[in-house]
């Protein structure tokens, strides 16, 4: 495939309320959208890094610029998506932004293809399970009105952020109002340190599906410890940017489930080696969120459907976070969402949406 040109898009996405996390709070992203265009078709891919570089090293103006002055001019001018991965492995980290293009490129592929991206990635379901991710609250009664009109929505599962201080109580007062069967989990976003560990110990009083990302990213050993304090399942987020990590947690014991988040690792086809490689070792995997808009919210769900992800994902639906999506909005049905089914991701932006929060164009011929 030739790529003729790549286009670099800014866009504002104001969100429908403040996410707060142990890391900060978002009122707003600042998205990059890359769209590769070829003679034959063009890929969208949403690069997931945040204005700010809060939640990894990565942030929107720095993913835009590695992309403009390194990725671009590392790729071959004729390629297949499988190529994208070796031209691009001499430029270290910078994992949001290479997945940002590669997704683009496989996305125009598969487009031209005819060939959905659930069918290229292995999709063993047509639609998706929906957990939902709950921010830090202000009180414990905005968090149990929050929750109830969560469940009332029919997500299958409910997230809770925590952080020191905003951690037994929230969970207890959830789990005291919603009863035992809810499936509920936390993630703490690299918050604690070991010293903290009785602390969350305290947290398996509650029958918790897991307690996600409790140490800081490289703490890989410390997890492993930490796992042997507590009976709450323990899951990666920020630790896990590479089948190789993922490998190295396993064999230390650090996690026994993995947030696979295509954005974090690197795109969508290490995304599968590391759900192939979980599997092989029979650890669970799910697919974590970072409010994508409909075009990477495309790509989560096509990928959620793999057989190994037996945990249901953050892959809410649109309104979770936007009052209008760039795409057709996914909504949940009876707790699911449905796989999309056409060409490549199956969604595009609608072009006067997009306008209307595009803040910045930049066209880039190859
Ligand atoms: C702005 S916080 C983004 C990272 C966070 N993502 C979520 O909590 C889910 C967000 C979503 O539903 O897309 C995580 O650490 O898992
Ligand atoms: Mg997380």
């Amino acid at each position: 495939m030739k790529i003729t040109g790549v286009e670099l898009r800014r866009i504002a996405m104001p969100l429908v309320a403040p996410f707060r996390t142990s890391f900060g709070t978002e009122t707003a992203r600042d998205v990059l959208l890359v769209r590769v265009v070829t003679p034959d078709a063009e890929g969208w891919g949403e690069c997931v890094a945040m204005g700010e570089p809060l939640y990894s090293s990565e942030y929107t103006d720095g993913a835009a610029e590695v992309i403009r002055r390194f990725l671009l001019p590392a790729l071959p001018k004729t390629l297949d998506v499988h190529d994208v991965g070796r031209a691009l492995e001499p430029i270290k980290g910078h994992r949001m932004a290479k997945a940002a293009l590669e997704t683009a490129v496989l996305d125009a592929q598969l487009r031209a293809a005819g060939e959905s991206f659930g069918r290229f990635l292995g999709a063993a379901r047509t639609r998706v399970p929906c957990g939902v991710s709950v921010g830090i609250m202000s009180s414990i009664p905005q968090l149990l009105d929050a929750v109830a009109g969560y469940i009332d929505e029919g997500y299958v599962r409910i997230k809770l952020k925590i952080e020191p201080g905003w951690d037994i109580e929230p969970v207890r007062a959830v789990r005291e109002r919603f009863g035992d069967d809810l499936l509920l989990q936390v993630d703490a976003n690299a918050a604690y340190s070991l010293a903290d560990a009785r602390r969350l110990a305290r947290l398996d009083a509650f029958d918790l599906l897991l307690i996600e990302q409790p140490l800081a990213n490289d703490d890989l050993v410390q997890h492993a410890k930490l796992a042997r304090q507590l009976s709450t399942p323990i899951c990666l987020d920020e630790s896990i940017e590479s089948a190789e990590h993922a490998a190295a947690a396993i064999a230390l014991g650090s996690c026994s489930i993995v947030n696979i988040k295509p954005g974090r690792i690197g795109g969508y086809l290490e995304a599968r080696r590391i759900h192939d490689l979980c599997r092989a070792n029979g650890v669970a995997v799910w697919c974590g969120g970072m409010l994508e808009t409909g075009l990477g919210r495309a790509a989560n769900v096509a990928l959620a459907a793999l057989p190994g992800f037996t945990l249901p994902g953050d892959t809410s639906a649109s309104r979770r976070y936007y009052a209008t999506d760039i795409t057709e909005p996914f909504e949940l049905a009876d707790g699911h969402l449905d796989v999309p089914t056409g060409p490549g991701l199956g969604v595009e932006p609608i072009a006067d949406v997009l306008d209307e929060v595009t803040t910045g164009t930049e066209w880039i011929t190859l």
